[in-house]
């Protein structure tokens, strides 16, 4: 046994892995094939520096909008050329480990998306140490309300998160709107190298600070809690596609199909895809371009079901 639950033939992975291994597993960065971990983290800011600067020089937008009281709370909203309340919305939570990046650099799909008639709306939310995870979900939760309010004739609310962006998407899936007063008329989730289960992240350095104890980490899991207490799909159309780059590491993609198949189990509309030579980042850098094969299926999802 290792101490930490489970015998070598039931316990997860994870927990027969060496502190080096884990921090390893839980390092995006380090798996990335074409460029060295700085370099590649260096690239992805980069390029969504460079994607958010030309949505904002280039489309109609409103900027800053607070969906909240707080500083931090406000979203950015991309419209497509033709004005129109009857719009489908994806709405994207950037990624960083829950204490890093932004929404002024996580613009990338935004030009392919207005292109073909979509409003995209990039959300910013208070990373730690100034948010707590749980601050954070409250954050995200608030910010699609505000959307649903908003914009009541939407052609339907696509979620989209990458890493930790789509962890607070999942978390969604938990969310008690009739507490908030208002249900969003949720299509679809995209769900990009996310991460499920949290427990295992408590054990790494860098996540260590915002993962105290294991309640924490379960509360904030919506792998543990749909699998401990499967909630009924509230909408029985609304299609979740869980994506992993192939070059993620073999941690991330067990992650991503352990939640695929817990939301199958719990009889909802899930799709899993391997997104082929890509790695952690390339997935959103490919997202600036209308002929990924992400984009694609994005754009077909949409306009199939509005
Ligand atoms: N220090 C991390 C950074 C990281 O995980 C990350 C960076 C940018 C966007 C998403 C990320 N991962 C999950 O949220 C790494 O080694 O890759």
């Amino acid at each position: 046994m290792d101490g930490l639950g489970g015998g070598p033939k039931c316990g997860a992975p994870w927990k027969r892995m060496s502190k080096e291994e884990l921090e390893n597993q839980y390092s995006p960065s380090r798996w990335v094939v074409r460029l060295g971990a700085e370099e590649a983290l260096r690239t992805y800011s980069q390029i969504g520096n460079e994607a958010t600067k030309r949505a904002q020089a280039t489309g109609r937008n409103l900027l800053d909008v607070p969906y909240g009281d707080g500083e931090g709370e406000k979203l950015d909203i991309y419209f497509p050329e033709a004005v129109s309340e009857a719009l489908p919305f994806l709405v994207f939570f950037h990624g960083g480990y829950w204490q890093s990046g932004s929404k002024d650099s996580s613009a990338f799909m935004v030009s392919p998306l207005t292109a073909q008639g979509v409003a995209v709306v990039i959300v910013a939310y208070d990373i730690a140490p100034k948010g707590t995870l749980d601050q954070m979900v409250d954050q995200v939760t608030q910010s699609i309300v505000f959307v649903q309010k908003q914009y009541p004739g939407n052609q339907g609310i696509y979620l989209c998160g990458h890493s930790a962006g789509a962890h607070l998407a999942a978390m969604m899936l938990l969310a008690n709107w009739t507490k908030r007063g208002v249900r969003p008329n949720l299509k679809g989730f995209f769900l990009v190298s996310g991460i499920y289960d949290l427990e295992p992240v408590m054990h790494t350095s860098e996540n260590a600070p915002l993962l105290t104890t294991l309640e924490d980490a379960q509360r904030n899991s919506p792998q543990w809690r749909l699998k401990t207490s499967p909630t009924q799909p509230v909408d029985p159309a609304c299609h979740i596609l869980v994506t992993v780059g192939q070059h993620d590491s073999p941690e991330f993609h067990r992650q991503s199909r352990e939640f695929y198949q817990t939301l199958r189990r719990g009889g909802w509309k899930a799709s899993f895809e391997e997104l082929h030579d890509v790695d952690h980042f390339e997935t959103l850098w490919n997202l600036t371009q209308k002929d990924y094969v992400l984009t694609q299926i994005i754009l077909k999802t949409i306009f199939q079901e509005s």
